[in-house]
């Protein structure tokens, strides 16, 4: 097992708030929310449109609006992808005057004005993981990577499907369902990127309520069974899933105080009801996207939603499973030759602050460099061979993470938890030199990571009645 310092790139690039690889140079002075603006429309590739707009010191809240209505010198491809962008953010299907960036911190209960221009999307490091996917470009290897054929699963987008036939499934499930939940950027934003994405590359992300998940522009949902204390209080479970079609029996009074139901309908790509265990999760999410790791791809995979509704649940068992599978390929002989290794780093946002989970929580400072990409400096990466060694040290890293207990959920994550499992090409030359310097870093070259995340849970009032000290 090999232990370096490493000044690895945070996050992944795959999901939210990409940004193009070594493009944008915004200066220092640059204001924070030109930057934001920049980066956002840098995600879709519209970056050009970003300067004259900050030059003109236009409000950001009415960008949207500006942008929808033919500002600056927009091609029908660039209105599809700004219409596209637009719909991301308007994740609760408010008007586009009002684009709804859902925190990591405040999801479900953010008005729809805190959105683009909060500080959670401004880049306050408290948010965290918005900006870490916003600025995650850690290069990829740029030579080419001999691969493994594989099988993608039905769920994963078309071989041949580019950019434009994401934002056709985009707008198809936008026609399906107004309400769906869709945070996806999934724009292709270099040519690296882009020709990666051809080759059948699937984005991952995992997102609210039950959970939600991304494959590239696939949403699945997890429901999750009552707990003990709902079905003690005898609660009727007022989900029902039906296909890939999920429904809400919300409890009412009419004004005679007569008792009804009414039915909210979200339909998604598939959801996933109670009975679904975590292999079958794993199998239908990440499972699809281990080989491309190996094809020049960064993934996420996110679990989002409110406290006590399963993240960490659905979380924990993936990266394990997706170890043993990426370890499994690195032992072919494909890969083997090509020197490949995977190498694993485990840190949590908490507080607005980074903690190394596997290095006694040591704290750990994100910077940029003068490349504007962003490294985690001082965070441990660990060389993985086995399955046993990742094993180790996720529970190790579970057991230090921050907890406390809400309303809702008796052992509730506190933090952001992000467990990045990275595929590096190594020459002998710089393997023979490692060290523990940074520099160990660059010693392999990363052919692709995977991520995971799990968030701190966002709760509503009622589950805050109970929540311990710390947690309060
Ligand atoms: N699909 C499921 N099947 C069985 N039990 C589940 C399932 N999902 C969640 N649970 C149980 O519900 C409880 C809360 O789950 P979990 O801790 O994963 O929630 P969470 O979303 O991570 O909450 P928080 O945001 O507060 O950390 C746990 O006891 C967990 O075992």
């Amino acid at each position: 097992m090999q232990q370096t310092n490493a000044a690895a790139g945070a996050g992944t690039g795959t999901a939210l708030y990409d940004h193009a690889g070594g493009g944008g140079s915004l200066g220092p002075s640059a204001d924070a929310g030109d930057a934001v603006m920049a980066r956002w429309l840098q995600s879709a590739g519209l970056q050009h449109l970003a300067s004259p707009l900050a030059s003109t010191g236009i409000d950001h809240r009415l960008l949207p609006n500006i942008l929808m209505q033919g500002y600056g010198a927009q091609s029908a491809e660039e209105k599809q992808r700004l219409f596209k962008l637009m719909r991301n953010l308007n994740f609760n299907g408010e008007s586009v005057s009002e684009p709804y960036i859902p925190s990591a911190q405040t999801s479900g209960g953010v008005s729809a004005s805190d959105g683009f221009y909060s500080p959670d999307f401004r880049g306050d490091f408290g948010a965290g993981l918005l900006d870490l996917h916003a600025m995650d470009d850690t290069e990829l290897l740029s030579e080419h990577v001999i691969s493994e054929p594989f099988d993608p699963s039905p769920l994963m987008p078309g071989v041949s499907k580019g950019f434009e036939n994401d934002f056709n499934l985009t707008s198809s499930r936008q026609q399906r369902e107004q309400t769906d939940t869709d945070l996806s950027i999934p724009s292709p934003t270099n040519e690296k990127e882009t020709s990666t994405k051809e080759n059948n590359v699937a984005k991952i992300k995992v997102v609210s309520l039950g959970e939600y998940w991304h494959m590239d522009d696939i949403l699945l949902v997890r429901k999750r069974p009552l707990n003990k204390k709902e079905l003690a209080r005898k609660e009727d479970d007022v989900v029902t899933v039906y296909d890939n079609a999920l429904t809400v029996h919300e409890p009412k009074l009419k004004v005679d105080l007569t008792a009804y139901v009414e039915k909210h309908e979200f339909c998604f790509d598939a959801v996933l009801d109670e009975h679904v265990t975590n292999d079958e999760v794993y199998r239908v999410t990440v499972e699809p996207i281990i080989p491309t790791i190996f094809q020049r791809t960064k993934a996420t995979c996110f679990a989002y939603g409110q406290t006590g509704s399963g993240k960490t649940f659905t979380m924990q068992p993936l990266p394990l499973r997706a170890a043993e599978d990426l370890v499994r390929l690195l032992h072919q002989p494909v890969y083997r030759n090509q020197r490949f290794k995977l190498w694993l780093s485990f840190f949590e946002i908490y507080g607005g602050k980074l903690f190394d989970l596997l290095s006694e929580r040591k704290k750990l400072c994100m910077r940029e460099d003068g490349r504007q990409q962003v490294c985690i400096v001082g965070l441990q990466e660990f060389e993985v061979s086995d399955v046993q060694i990742v094993k180790e040290f996720i529970e190790k890293g579970n057991a230090s993470r921050s907890t406390g207990s809400t309303g809702a959920n008796e052992e509730s994550s506190r933090s952001h938890a992000i467990l990045q499992l990275v595929v590096k090409k190594h020459s002998e030359v710089k393997d023979s030199r490692r060290n523990n310097d940074v520099n160990d870093y660059r010693s392999g070259k990363v052919v692709g990571k995977i991520s995971f995340i799990d968030l701190a849970g966002s709760e509503r009032g009622a589950d805050t009645t109970d929540n311990d000290r710390q947690t309060r």
